[in-house]
């Protein structure tokens, strides 16, 4: 089951509830649930007062304190006094917090609406026209209140943010109301395994007992049902925090709310880290244990087989470990009866049990480990797949350390519980629902009363997990920034140890390591609390078992063994329980990398490499037709502003222009690394957006300003990425780009490794390397961007040699981000690009005459050369990008 991975709104990421609708179905199904729950209880508490019935008349001497508190009669009047005050406390709190929702949603709900005052770019989703809200001020009804709802910082309503203000507030509520069904969880149960029936009213007395059990068993119910106050205050909390909203309407403010609402837009789409794709954000569904269960088993399927044969295994050793307990208590009554025949085969059974039980526990063990193995390899290959075919415009927005963490850490912390999850889970469920009815089968009082501890439990754990899955989010996010500041300051090593920061750097890699430890340290003190209150709660249930099976033994009504018998099955439900909530506890952690994992599985590029038309072979006409782009983590800022431009086939196009003019960015573009935000390009008359992009890209040859090299050797380099190859071709491209020389020179020839990035070459030897690259698939697209850039005057002119006895081979159509005034000079057409757009296009001839932006640019150039020769010295302007290293005249 995938998550679904939809576009947002460049404005707003929502997550998880976001309508009106949906918090309103919501709380019906909570409330229903309660009244039910209500219903029952009720009936139950009015039924067993008109049931004759007594204290338990074996006590009715005793005159202790406990006799006293519990000394019933015959009616039951207090449980139901008991069940009025519980229901009303806890649906009117829960019926506060809705009502607050629902007033807040709708003013989310409207708000958005209010999507007409924003830029077109920044739009929320909904519209309606006739209301033109603002951020400050008042509401035409008079009733809003201000309300600009970021992720952090939040401006609510004067009422709810009082509600909330100060989270020990909801903190202590919800306490009292956890004590409070806890409480009259505790009485209920004392009073009803005291409840004695009146045996001359045989029906009376059945009934009884049915609705005994029953409204104990609601207490249960109950208690859980506690959690639906804290999912309406959260669901609420959720939606006002993750819409971005504006109520109010006044016309002298909606200038001001504009600005306002664009830059927190802004602050939104630019947001780093987040999901994003060439279209825009996108949403990262919330992946809680539930849907992390699933996909981890959608996972596991893979290995079905072995999961099979675990199963198999999983089956005999949990129907014999059940089996124990009943044999060692009944050797106990042998023993205590002293029945040595039955003594001895009860002991011999036993330990036949047990080594059916190991045996089979240990193959279990051995096929789910080697599942988890299995699956986190599959995980790890599929996140890769996941990040490496992402948009461009993602990777604009992220860092590599970030990824890195996601595919070290977050996938193992995400297959970690899996690993055990597979085997602990199952296996403890069949044990605990096993030993539940084993419970029941000896004594259901006694069961009954044991399991009053249970509920108390269940929602402790509840609490915490809810809790410790936002906190371990956190804390995975503080890992990827460490993983990331750790990257960039190794990446850049030269640099921080040139400028002695690494001072800076240590500081900056600790911070972050130091805020996720905090993290984990109070997650450690949270679990710790919860597993101590726990263990409390469960030697509670066996002091109970204890003191009331004990007087059953006493009575004569339960045999020692049983008792015995019993307390090894609640001991057995209590740790089978306790193995399912750590793994479920785990799976809360790793919720949170899960998370961040599968959103990346799940997420396909808007520009998906391998649709789309396929062309073998390209002419080369290019055309650019009022193309318009801005990059994504730059919205304000356009880079194209409608470009047009028409490349022939074989041509030879020049860009030129200032630095920041968008001379890369059209290259990008035809790259088809991003696609145009307004206008087309188009490919032999194709356009480009429908034509699959590797085989355009088997088409056409890239060399970027900055050259990219794997760590591997100069021949896995010059080849990369090509299935076939002759030696001879890649020492012609070599030798083409007059690399094959000073490759020779190395030791090791093709076969010297570069390095990471290639830093064990120089600039221009790099550069000379990415153009053999290019030359050895022959493309019929050559994109040169400032392919010369990194090269000394020397190595520059043989380079350059090499591209221009490519380019007069003619027959390829060549745009090159110009550096040199000879190419540029020599091309076809020359377009001089300036703000994002082509302010002059001819050759170079007719842009001299002119006198336009060209030829000042090549004037100043000029002008800068004499200064140079005059000085003696480098000019360090270097913000224009024809070179002046050739002279026009
Ligand atoms: N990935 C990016 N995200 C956001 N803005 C970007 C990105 N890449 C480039 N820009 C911005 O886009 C504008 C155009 O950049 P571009 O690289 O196309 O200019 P250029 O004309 O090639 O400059 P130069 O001659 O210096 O290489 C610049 O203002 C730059 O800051």
């Amino acid at each position: 089951m995938g998550m679904k991975t939809g576009y947002l709104p460049e404005t707003v990421v929502y997550q998880g509830t976001t309508n009106v609708n949906e918090a309103k179905s919501l709380w019906h199904w909570r409330v229903g649930t309660l009244t039910a729950l209500f219903i029952i209880d009720i009936s139950c508490a009015s039924t067993l007062y008109n049931t004759v019935h007594q204290w338990n008349p074996l006590h009715a001497d005793r005159k202790g304190f406990f006799d006293s508190l519990f000394h019933f009669t015959h009616d039951s009047s207090d449980l139901l006094l008991f069940s009025i005050l519980r229901m009303l406390s806890l649906s009117g709190l829960a019926y506060y917090g809705a009502t607050l929702t629902w007033k807040e949603a709708e003013k989310t709900e409207r708000a958005k609406d209010a999507k007409s005052l924003v830029p077109s770019h920044l739009k929320c989703p909904g519209n309606r026209k006739n209301e033109s809200p603002q951020i400050n001020g008042e509401s035409k009804d008079g009733l809003a209140e201000p309300l600009l709802d970021r992720r952090e910082g939040t401006k609510l309503s004067k009422g709810f943010e009082e509600w909330f203000s100060g989270s020990s507030k909801k903190d202590i509520v919800l306490f009292m109301v956890f004590l409070l069904c806890t409480c009259f969880q505790a009485f209920v149960g004392a009073k009803c395994v005291g409840f004695y029936f009146d045996s001359t009213h045989k029906m009376w007395g059945v009934r009884g007992e049915v609705w005994q059990g029953v409204l104990m068993g609601s207490q249960v119910a109950w208690i859980l049902a506690e959690s639906c106050y804290v999912h309406l205050v959260v669901d609420a909390r959720r939606i006002l925090s993750r819409a971005l909203c504006i109520t109010k309407r006044r016309k002298d403010k909606e200038q001001q709310n504009q600005n306002l609402l664009a830059k927190s837009a802004r602050g939104l789409a630019q947001a780093e880290g987040t999901l994003r794709g060439d279209k825009g954000l996108k949403e990262e569904a919330d992946v809680d244990q539930n849907r992390f269960l699933v996909r981890a088993i959608s996972l596991a399927r893979e290995e079905l087989c072995l999961i099979l044969c675990a199963f198999f295994c999983l089956a005999v050793s949990s129907a014999s470990g059940l089996l124990l307990p009943r044999f060692q208590g009944s050797i106990l009554d042998h023993a205590i009866n002293n029945d040595k025949p039955k003594f001895k085969t009860e002991i011999q059974l036993l330990i036949i049990f047990t080594v059916i039980t190991g045996l089979f526990e240990a193959t279990r063990n051995l096929c789910f480990t080697v599942v988890g193995k299995r699956v986190l390899k599959t995980l790890q290959d599929r996140l890769f797949m996941g990040v490496i075919r992402q948009d461009i415009a993602y990777f604009d927005g992220t860092t590599s350390g970030e990824l890195t963490s996601r595919l070290t850490n977050d996938v193992s912390s995400m297959a970690e519980p899996i690993n055990w999850m597979l085997s602990s889970i199952v296996r403890n469920a069949i044990a605990l629902v096993g030993a539940f009815v084993l419970c029941f089968s000896i004594s259901w009082k006694l069961s009954m009363l044991a399991f009053t501890t249970m509920a108390p439990i269940m929602h402790i754990t509840a609490v915490y997990s809810r809790w410790s899955r936002e906190l371990n989010r956190k804390r995975y996010a503080l890992l990827a920034e460490a993983n990331s500041a750790a990257s960039e300051a190794l990446g850049n090593v030269r640099t921080v140890r040139a400028l002695s920061t690494e001072e800076v750097e240590i500081d900056r890699f600790k911070s972050k390591t130091q805020a996720a430890m905090q993290k984990g340290v109070r997650d450690a003190f949270a679990y710790a609390g919860a597993v101590a209150v726990n263990d409390w709660l469960d030697l509670g249930a066996s002091v109970l078992i204890l003191w009331y099976g004990g007087s059953l033994v006493m009575q004569g009504r339960l045999s020692a063994g049983k008792l015995i018998t019993f307390e090894l099955y609640w001991n057995q439900i209590q740790s089978a329980y306790q193995s399912i909530m750590s793994v479920l506890m785990s799976l809360t952690r790793a919720a949170g990398a899960a998370q961040r994992v599968l959103s990346l599985v799940d997420a396909l590029p808007d520009i998906d490499p391998s649709s789309g038309t396929v062309v073998s072979i390209l002419e080369g006409d290019i055309k650019l037709e009022d193309v318009q782009f801005h990059y994504q983590m730059r919205p304000q800022h356009p880079v194209l502003t409608g470009v047009s431009l028409h490349v022939g086939q074989g041509q030879v196009c020049a860009l030129v222009g200032r630095s920041g003019g968008g001379k890369s960015t059209v290259v990008h573009l035809l790259m088809r690394f991003y696609d145009p935000t307004e206008g087309r390009i188009l490919l032999d008359g194709w356009d480009l957006k429908h034509l699959n992009v590797k085989s355009v890209h088997k088409n056409m040859g890239l060399v970027a300003q900055d050259t990219q090299m794997f760590a591997c050797s100069i021949e896995e380099n010059i080849t990369y990425g090509l299935p076939k190859y002759t030696v001879e071709d890649m020492e012609e491209a070599a030798r083409y780009a007059n690399a094959h020389d000073f490759i020779m020179r190395f030791p090791d020839g093709y076969a010297t490794r570069v390095g990471e990035r290639g830093v064990r070459l120089s600039g221009g030897q790099r550069q000379r390397i990415a153009i053999a690259r290019m030359l050895l698939r022959r493309p019929r697209v050559l994109l040169l961007d400032e392919a010369t850039s990194s090269l000394d005057t020397e190595s520059e002119a043989l380079v350059q040699q090499a591209l221009d006895r490519l380019i007069s081979e003619g027959g390829r159509t060549v745009v090159l981000v110009a550096h040199r005034l000879s190419t540029v000079r020599n091309a076809d057409m020359i377009a001089v690009m300036e703000k994002g757009s082509v302010v002059e296009q001819g050759k170079h001839k007719e842009l001299v005459e002119l006198n336009g932006v060209y030829q000042t640019l090549v004037r100043r150039q000029l002008n800068k050369v004499k200064t140079t020769v005059v000085s003696g010295s480098d000019s360090d302007d270097n913000s224009d990008s024809v070179d002046t290293s050739d002279s026009i005249e």
